[in-house]
């Protein structure tokens, strides 16, 4: 392997400790500490796993979280209820609706149900609006954790041939708007695209959140280019992989991320980033 790694676990503990001290002064001094409310559907076990690690994440930062663990027959109702009386709560500062939902209840509904200064997902039409123009929101957690890992490339991005390969709402378009607003040339690959090897051969960096095992070959990747994978497949043996081709793909790149231990850790951080940002805001810090 030729490639750097670029370890989303280390630089998660840089951003978490500096958050760790910010909330530290300001409960010292008298300041109530940040909440944020984490609401989980059903009992999906991937989604059960990342809610476990974003509890245990506020424990440790010294942020109250507020759990709502809600049966999978909750109607959508109850769920804007939920969000209704969440957004009122002058303790919280930050609510996340762990996706994916179940099929009967409308997630576009929740998200534009949640007061956008309290949406530390940064999933709110509002919070993509903001990011589209350059106005102070609050990011979407895995893009933001994107270019956190970015900037321990040392590269500078102004002019990069950037491609993105899938479109998701909270991940590629998010993913593609903050690598323009960074001053990348931005290429968004999805399902209609024809020839996805030739827009990846020409790319310095490349995100690949298409979510399908394995779909970024090796051989696609430019020499020294960036290769940020933000896929996770388990296998049936229960390894976990992205959509990249890691080993193939570390004999070419400048810098890798790897599955674990990449982007997801940055997800979790960029998080808890999020909800001391709102917190700082609600109580006029900044
Ligand atoms: N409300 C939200 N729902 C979902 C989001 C989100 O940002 N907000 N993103 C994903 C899931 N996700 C966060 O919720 C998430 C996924 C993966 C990880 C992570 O740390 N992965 C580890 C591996 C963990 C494992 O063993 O499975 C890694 O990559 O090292 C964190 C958060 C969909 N839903």
């Amino acid at each position: 392997m030729t490639a750097r790694l670029l370890d989303g676990r280390a630089v998660g503990a840089t951003v978490r400790a500096g958050l760790a001290e910010t909330i530290a002064a300001y409960t010292e001094n008298g300041h109530r500490p940040p909440g944020l409310a984490v609401v989980q559907v059903g009992g999906d076990p991937a989604s059960s796993v990342y809610v476990a690690n974003k509890r245990k994440a506020c424990a440790k930062l010294g942020i109250e979280s507020f759990s709502h663990d809600l049966k999978d027959t909750v109607s959508q109702a109850e769920l804007d209820a939920l969000v209704d009386e969440l957004n009122e709560d002058p303790r919280i500062d930050g609510i996340l609706v762990q996706l994916p939902l179940p099929e009967h209840l409308s997630a576009d509904s929740i998200i534009n149900r949640i007061d956008p200064d309290k949406d530390v997902d940064g999933f709110h039409p509002t919070n993509i609006g903001r990011l589209a123009i350059r106005q102070p929101g609050l990011r979407p957690c895995t893009p933001f954790g994107v270019m956190r890992l970015l900037e321990e490339t040392g590269r500078d991005l102004h002019g990069m041939e950037a491609v993105v390969v899938g479109a998701s709402n909270i991940v590629g378009r998010p993913m593609a708007l903050e690598l323009l607003l960074a001053g990348a040339t931005v290429t968004v690959c999805h399902r209609f695209t024809e020839d996805l090897a030739a827009h990846v051969r020409r790319a310095d960096l490349v995100v690949a959140a298409a979510g399908k095992p394995g779909l970024v070959r090796g051989e696609w990747i430019k020499g020294g280019a960036i290769v940020i994978d933000v896929g996770i497949h388990r296998r049936d043996d229960g390894t976990l992989h992205g959509d990249v081709d890691f080993d193939a793909a570390a004999e070419r790149a400048g810098f890798i991320t790897p599955v674990p231990g990449g982007v997801g850790p940055m997800t979790i951080a960029m998080l808890m980033h999020n909800t001391v940002t709102s917190w700082r805001r609600r109580l006029g810090l900044d």
